[in-house]
Formats: structure tokens, C-alpha cells, sequence
């Protein structure tokens, strides 16, 4: 007997099309309908991890009638390069892909960003279906249509606001991901606690070792709350002109930081750090009260997200943030939290309280 599917909807804003988040198992035959019928031919997106996934969808698809091709890139922040983008770029020029054939990206948040990128900009824009296997890429980087790549400058610096024209979450995919990779997600599932429903902080609470893994018990739960919080936020908001900054609590930070590890930190992990640091910032700009920020030190330090980062980093860290998407002009500025579930923008904070925030997360 098949489970249950939840299906999400995303309401179209900025003249995009409306699309649904499927959250289940078994999924992939959804597909031929997201596809639709225009297309001749598919290009699957995967990372080398999921060679075996990425290939079999093809010859799937290849079975159904479609000239499919397996595209496959590094694991991993290696495929948000412009070099990476070339290659994918040159595949669908030497397949003949037109304005009516589909991409599929499968894999990780930076999978699924690059294969929208490279989706956004083959000839101006062709439909993508984003197949997400990690939790994170569940929770967020599939779900909402910021798509790119990186530069040497900094993060996600290149790309486009393309939604794909549906994304479907197989919970089964979690099954292989390494336990790191796990944990780096429930970065992204806490963001959406602190800054909208805190039913995800209490759920993890009550059994932070189940949450680690895909068998917890709330496994589910997490991930569709999470995804409504982000479904709502882009629905309203697409091209980030307002409300959808409060999706980037955390990420002033966590940018900076996965930038000066020239990319070798996972995205989670920055970002676990980075909200450490806004809550530390909300508290002494005077907008968080004490229990709330605390509360993140103890629930990202029960999944086993780091908290700190290096001291000695903080005249580097700030030279990025400076260069941060949501900076204007000379003014840096932050999501913070004026309490549980109420994210609000700190503008132009006196550089010593900026100090003494990373004071409290610098070793
Ligand atoms: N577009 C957005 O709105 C948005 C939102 C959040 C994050 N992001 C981006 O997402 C990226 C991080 O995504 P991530 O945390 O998924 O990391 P990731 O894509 O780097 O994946 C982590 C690793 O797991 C492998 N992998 C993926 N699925 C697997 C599976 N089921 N089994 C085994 N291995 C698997 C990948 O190949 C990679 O090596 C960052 O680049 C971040 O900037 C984008
Ligand atoms: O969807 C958004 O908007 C977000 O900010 C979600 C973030 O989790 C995500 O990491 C996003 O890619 C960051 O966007 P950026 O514009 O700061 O690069
Ligand atoms: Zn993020």
C-alpha cells in the first residue's frame, strides 16, 4: 500500500506559475505529468554521489519515449561554479535542447541551484522540475526559485529567480545521506522554527537525538512545516523585495563564513553558526529576550550544529558581510528577532555591538 503524499501549494507571484511541493514516496510518477507534453527531450542534473540514481532516471525516462540525458556534476558547492555551469551548458547545446524540453535536478540544495541556474539561462529560460535529496534541499534551496552559482567573491553571487514547475521530495532519498550531511538540513528546519513556527523547535526538543536521523519520529512533521513556513514566505514574496529576507536569518554570517572556507563548509553548518551570532546580535541591540536567545544555542548544540567559529576571522568576516544581498550602499544589515517567531531587519548596528556579538561566538 503507498503512503500518503502532502502536497503543498506555492501560489505564483511576479507573473511565475503557481507549482505544488510533493512530499511522500515513490514519486517519480509524477514526473511524466510535470514534464507535460511539449518536451522531446530531459536532461537529468545529479551529483556524482547519486550516479546510480541520476542513470537510472535516465534510462526510466529514455523507456517513456524521451531522448533523456544523465548530466552529471561534482558533489557538493564544486558544482556552483561558472565552470560547471559551462559544462551542463554544453550538454544541452550538443543534445538540441529547445525552449519546450525539461530539466531535472537531482540531488543536494546545491545540486538543485545549479540546475535551476543552468535552467534560467539556457536560451532565456526553460521549465525545471527539482527532484531535492537532502533534507535541506528539501526544506528550502528547492522550494522557491532562487537559483545560482558562487564566485571566488562570494556566495550564490550569480543567478536568477526561476521556480521550477514542481518539486517532489521522496523521504526515502534520506536514507543514504551521511549523518553530517542530515544534520547540516536541521540548520535550515530551525531557521524556520525561530523565525515563524516554533512547533519545529518543541518537536526537535523533545527528542534531539531522533531528530539526527530520517527514522525519528517527527521525521515527516519537520520537513512539511518547514516547507510551509518557506511555500508561504516565497508565495508572498518571490523576488525577496520585502518579507522574504526573514529567510536569510542566519545567512548574513553564514555566507561570510562558508566564503573565507573557500567553500568547503556545508551551507547548514555556516548557517547554524550564523544565527548563533543573530541571536547573540538581537540580544544586545536589545530586541531578544534572554530565553529566546539562548533557546539557540541549546537547540542547535543538541542536533550537533556548531556554534562557534574563529576569532581571529571577524576583520575578513565583516569585509564580506558587507558585500551581503541584502547591504544598500554602505548599510550592512540583519534579520534578527524582536522575539519567538517575529523577524524583523536591524539596519547599520554600531560596529561594537557587532563586535561584541561575535565575541560571544569566536574561539
Ligand atoms: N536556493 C535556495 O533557496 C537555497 C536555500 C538553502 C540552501 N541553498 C543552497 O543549498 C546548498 C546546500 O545544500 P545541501 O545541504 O543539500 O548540500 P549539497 O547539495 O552540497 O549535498 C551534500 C552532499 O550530499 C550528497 N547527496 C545529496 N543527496 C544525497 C543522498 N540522498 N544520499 C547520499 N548523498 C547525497 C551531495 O552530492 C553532496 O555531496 C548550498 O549551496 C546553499 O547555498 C539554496
Ligand atoms: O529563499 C531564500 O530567500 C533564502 O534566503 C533561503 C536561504 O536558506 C538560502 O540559503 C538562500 O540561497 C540564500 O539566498 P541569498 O540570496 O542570500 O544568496
Ligand atoms: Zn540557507
Amino acid at each position: 500500500m503507498s503512503e500518503a503524499v502532502t502536497r503543498i501549494h506555492v501560489g505564483g507571484t511576479a507573473g511565475s506559475e503557481p507549482y505544488d511541493v510533493l512530499i511522500g514516496r515513490q514519486l517519480l510518477g509524477e514526473l511524466a505529468g510535470l514534464i507535460g507534453e511539449k518536451a522531446k527531450r530531459v536532461a537529468v542534473v545529479h551529483p556524482e554521489a547519486l550516479a546510480e540514481t541520476g542513470d537510472a532516471l535516465r534510462a526510466d525516462l529514455a523507456g517513456q519515449g524521451y531522448e533523456a540525458i544523465a548530466v552529471q556534476v561534482p558533489n557538493a558547492e564544486e558544482a556552483k561554479t561558472a565552470e560547471v555551469a559551462a559544462y551542463c551548458w554544453k550538454a544541452l547545446g550538443q543534445s538540441g535542447f529547445t525552449r519546450t524540453d525539461v530539466i531535472i535536478g537531482v540531488g543536494g540544495g546545491a545540486t538543485t541551484d545549479l540546475a535551476g541556474f543552468v535552467a534560467a539561462t539556457w536560451l532565456r529560460g526553460v521549465r525545471w522540475i527539482a527532484v531535492p535529496t537532502t533534507v535541506l534541499a528539501m526544506v528550502d534551496a528547492a522550494v522557491g526559485g532562487k537559483t545560482g552559482i558562487n564566485t571566488a567573491e562570494g556566495k550564490n553571487l550569480v543567478g536568477a529567480f526561476h521556480p521550477p514547475a514542481g518539486v517532489l521530495c521522496d523521504l526515502a532519498a534520506l536514507d543514504s545521506l551521511p549523518v553530517n550531511d542530515y544534520v547540516s538540513g536541521l540548520a535550515e528546519v530551525i531557521k524556520a522554527g525561530f523565525i515563524a513556527d516554533p512547533v519545529i523547535l518543541d518537536l526537535i526538543e523533545s527528542d534531539p537525538e531522533a531528530a539526527r536521523t530520517p527514522a525519528g519520529p517527527h521525521t515527516a512533521e519537520l520537513i512539511e512545516r518547514s516547507i510551509r513556513v518557506k511555500a508561504e514566505v516565497v508565495s508572498a514574496d518571490l523576488k525577496e523585495s520585502g518579507l522574504r529576507e526573514i529567510l536569510n536569518y542566519g545567512h548574513t554570517l553564514g555566507h561570510a563564513i562558508e566564503k573565507n572556507e573557500r567553500y568547503k563548509w556545508r551551507h547548514g553548518a555556516a548557517v547554524a553558526v550564523g544565527m548563533h551570532f543573530a541571536a547573540e546580535l538581537g540580544r544586545l541591540a536589545g530586541r531578544l529576550d534572554d530565553a529566546t536567545a539562548d533557546r539557540h544555542r541549546t537547540v542547535l548544540k543538541a542536533v550537533g550544529l556548531p556554534l562557534h567559529y574563529r576569532y581571529d576571522q571577524w576583520p575578513k568576516l565583516l569585509q564580506t558581510m558587507k558585500v551581503d544581498k541584502k547591504s544598500r550602499g554602505d548599510l550592512l544589515r540583519f534579520i534578527v528577532l524582536d522575539g519567538l517567531a517575529k523577524p524583523t531587519v536591524l539596519e547599520g548596528p554600531d560596529p561594537a555591538v557587532l563586535l561584541a556579538a561575535y565575541g560571544e561566538v569566536g574561539q
